[in-house]
């Protein structure tokens, strides 16, 4: 028996709030995911959201939510907290600090800043001013991988293909027509070599989990989902001297395939981090879905589609074309998992007997300065 199991899952409907709140937000996501779970805010004992949250983080959302919280936790990492607040909840139950961990996200950035990072870090004074900063920092990893390896736009291209082929079936996504390389390929360049069909899309919106301790999960009627290993990382910049064409997530990925006990091969759903096309590109050669510098050939011609290829991946439509609120995809990349190991994705996309998945989140600069965090699911 596992040690904790998500038991709810929930993500927001709708890809513009003009109109809502962002604790609303939270809060909608919140009662979603219990009622999916078949619980109640009376039944959360443990609360977790990140910097997308108002006011003084967990502490105000858990005073809007009117809990009563035995623990509390706030780590930020941008795109990777919220596959990080799935880890720790865990923890915490086995550690006996909580019995029923609520985690919320929300965010409304179609209502605000767009095409970049609300996060100015001490290198923001010199960067923001040439903005986007975020696509020219992912751009310059592209780039490089394409001087070392040889990687071509149209391999970058198949990624997005792969997304949108998903996203057709997807009735909230926000992009949901299947496009080409071709199509990617004739898209304005946002930072060369990223096209803005590289490019994630810019979605308010949000969702949430639950995570309980087993004896409860196992009085409840959904399917259990067990976190089976996890691990986190980061990688600096060392002051520029770095090779920005790999990830963190080597080193993440490493410790969650120990923990659980597995192999890239033994992975049935892969819900990965796509920020943008080189995002997951550089992710999959450092999870060990193929050889580094490999990258390129592996998610050529289709073999990201469910059905198509031997990786099924983002099958949502993921951040490229489904949603990516609030800057932080690692929550939509959970809930993905969650539906496929359930099997409640959409037929067209449902992976047959998907019973290990594996969920990645890129917090940061890709390959410069960034956290991460890798998750490996097993439906019970
Ligand atoms: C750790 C991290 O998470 S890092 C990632 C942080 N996030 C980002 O950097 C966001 C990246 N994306 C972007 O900046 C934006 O989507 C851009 C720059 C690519 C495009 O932004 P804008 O030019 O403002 O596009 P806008 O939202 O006005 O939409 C214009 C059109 O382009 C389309 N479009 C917008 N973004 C995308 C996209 N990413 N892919 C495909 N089409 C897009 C829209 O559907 C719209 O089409 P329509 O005119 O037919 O309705």
């Amino acid at each position: 028996m596992a040690d904790a199991y998500i038991v709810g899952a929930y993500e927001l409907p709708y890809r513009k709030a003009p109109d809502k709140s962002v604790a609303q937000m939270h809060g909608e996501a919140a009662l979603g995911a219990l009622a999916d779970a078949g619980l109640t805010l009376a039944d959360v004992d443990g609360y977790f959201c990140a910097g997308d949250a108002t006011g003084l983080g967990p502490v105000s959302m858990a005073d809007y939510l009117n809990l009563r919280l035995r623990h509390l936790d706030s780590t930020e990492i941008g795109g990777s907290s919220y596959v990080a607040h799935v880890a720790h909840a865990a923890e915490a139950i086995r550690a006996g600090k909580c019995d029923v961990a609520l985690i919320t996200l929300a965010g409304r950035p179609r209502q605000g800043q767009k095409g970049g990072l609300p996060f100015p870090g001490p290198e923001g004074a010199w960067e923001i001013p040439f903005r986007p900063v975020t696509a020219n920092v992912y751009a310059m990893a592209a780039q490089r991988h394409m001087h070392e390896f040889g990687t071509t736009s149209e391999q970058l291209a198949w990624i997005k293909v792969a997304a949108s082929e998903h996203a057709q079936h997807n009735p909230h996504a926000m992009l949901p027509r299947p496009v080409t390389v071709e199509e990617v390929l004739a898209s304005p360049i946002i930072a060369s070599p990223l096209h803005m069909l590289d490019c994630c899309v810019v979605s308010d919106g949000g969702g949430a989990l639950v995570v309980a301790r087993p004896e409860i999960a196992h009085g409840l009627s959904r399917p259990r989902v067990a976190v089976k290993g996890a691990g986190e990382s980061y990688k600096g910049q060392n002051g520029g001297a770095i090779d920005i064409t790999w990830s963190a997530g080597r080193m993440s990925g490493a410790t969650a395939f120990a923990e659980a006990g597995i192999t890239p091969a033994d992975i049935k759903y892969a819900s990965i981090y796509d920020s943008f096309t080189i995002t997951v590109l550089i992710t999959l050669e450092d999870l060990g879905f193929c050889a580094r510098g490999r990258g390129g050939a592996f998610v050529a011609d289709g073999n990201l589609i469910s059905g198509v290829g031997a990786l099924p991946f983002n099958t949502d439509g993921g951040g490229l074309c489904n949603n990516h609120p609030a800057n932080r995809g690692g929550m939509t990349k959970v809930i993905e998992a969650v539906r496929q190991l359930r099997s409640e994705a959409h037929p067209a996309v449902q992976v047959p007997s998907c019973d290990l998945a594996l969920v990645h989140g890129t917090g940061g600069f890709l390959a410069s300065r960034h956290g991460s965090a890798t998750l490996i699911l097993e439906r019970e």
